[in-house]
């Protein structure tokens, strides 16, 4: 049995990590979980897995679960609470889906503690990449990637030397407006960049694909988990996202990892890793059914911002933590209704023009860049 801890339980992934748990109650067992503001789900979930400890975002929703349910539970809030819920004592592995850069402490406090990570949010590794695996290395804790691309590698590698390993091939699906010119950009809605057309996912990541800073992202997480160098790291624009990533290796072989998009199955095998276990499901992969697959070469003048990712990636230091910052807060603005489609990358590349890097920030200086980066941006919305 693994006793599991879970950030964001009522998120995208949190809820199809809740899939996976119920799917296999003798392998796994639900105990710590955190939420943001959706307390009609938390009651739900209190009701079917009874977790031993439940954080939430604010301290009102805490005082009203507290007195629903004095004695069984335990409660916390705020940033407190995901560090509780990520290093409750009981838990084996955290499986960390919270929506941004509030990841890292939590992770970073976990690693400390031994637990496994199995990771979905990749702002903890764009932001502090060099810190979480460095942590983790020295605790000798396995990070277990869940996002699918990162997923599809990592079982690609499985067996293989390190050494032999050329290239790391991230396919991207292009996201909402992938046949958009960018002329046709300027005018778009939000309703238009939220009809994602192959997964559906929380509102921030949603955004992401469509300004290709999701697959900017993953290229910087992709070189801390893989540790390989951003020259080797190439993304392939792949609209079917059904070869979730590819690995070529010296000899000019490309191992790559297939199936129908449902996140439900690399959160299932980074909680069962090394082994693999029988998944439900009547949508399984048919290749003679889909009878072709597409690649096209990626734009990077079209896409800015995975040329920004790139960019910020090679200079390295403070420069992907102002990345990500940025990139949060201009994500809001466009989701708040303030700002156009455009104007996220617009933020971005003032954030990034006008920092001057760090290298080899520790904790603090990442806490101060990132805070500093959120208020400059948000003096701009
Ligand atoms: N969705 C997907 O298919 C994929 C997601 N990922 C990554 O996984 C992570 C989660 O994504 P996704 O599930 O889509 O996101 P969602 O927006 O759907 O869920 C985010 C979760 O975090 C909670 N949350 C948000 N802000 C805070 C906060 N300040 N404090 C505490 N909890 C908070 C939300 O709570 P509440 O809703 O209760 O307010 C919710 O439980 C991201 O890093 C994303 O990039 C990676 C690959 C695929
Ligand atoms: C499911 C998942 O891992 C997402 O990160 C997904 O890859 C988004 O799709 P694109 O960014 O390729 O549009
Ligand atoms: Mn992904």
């Amino acid at each position: 049995m693994k006793y599991i801890s879970l950030l964001g339980a009522t998120g995208s992934i949190g809820i199809q990590t809740l899939d996976v748990i119920r799917n296999n109650p003798d392998k796994f067992k639900l105990l710590a979980i955190s939420a943001g503001e959706n307390i009609e789900l938390v009651r739900k979930i209190i009701a079917e897995f009874k977790p031993e400890f439940v954080s939430v975002q604010y301290k009102d929703d805490f005082d009203k679960l507290k007195t629903e349910y004095p004695k069984e539970i335990t409660f916390g809030y705020g940033s407190s609470g995901l560090m509780e819920t990520a290093v409750y004592h009981k838990s084996d592995v955290l499986l960390n889906a919270v929506i941004g850069s509030v990841g890292l402490n939590p992770t970073l406090q976990a690693i400390r503690e031994k637990k496994t990570i199995a990771l979905a949010n990749k702002e903890t590794l764009v932001t502090a990449g060099h810190l979480v695996m460095s942590l983790a290395k020295e605790n000798h804790v396995p990070i277990i990637p869940v996002d699918s691309e990162h997923s599809a590698i990592y079982q690609c590698l499985q067996g293989e030397k390190w050494t032999s390993v050329k290239r790391l091939i991230i396919t991207a699906s292009g996201g909402s407006f992938r046949d958009y010119k960018r002329e046709e950009l300027k005018n778009v809605t939000l309703e238009q960049a939220l009809n994602h057309p192959n997964w559906s996912m929380g509102s921030k990541i949603t955004i992401d694909s469509a300004t290709m800073m999701n697959k900017g992202l993953e290229v910087i997480e992709a070189h801390w988990l893989f540790d390989k160098p951003y020259e080797n790291i190439d993304v392939l624009l792949h609209r079917e996202s059904i070869i979730h990533s590819m690995v070529e290796y010296d000899d000019s072989s490309i191992i790559a990892q297939l199936g129908t998009p449902d996140m439900r199955v690399p959160i299932q095998y980074a909680l069962t890793y090394p082994e693999r276990c029988h998944y439900q499901t009547d949508n399984r992969l048919d290749l003679a059914k889909i009878g072709q697959l597409h690649f096209e070469e990626m734009d990077f003048e079209r896409f800015r911002c995975l040329e920004f990712a790139y960019e910020a990636g090679k200079a390295g230091g403070t420069l992907p933590t102002v990345l990500n910052a940025a990139n949060e807060v201009a994500v809001h603005a466009f989701l708040s209704g303030k700002i156009s489609f455009l104007s996220i990358e617009d933020l971005i590349e003032n954030a990034l023009a006008r920092h001057t890097i760090i290298n080899n920030p520790d904790l603090d200086t990442i806490q101060e860049v990132d805070s500093e980066t959120r208020g400059f941006v948000n003096s701009l919305v």
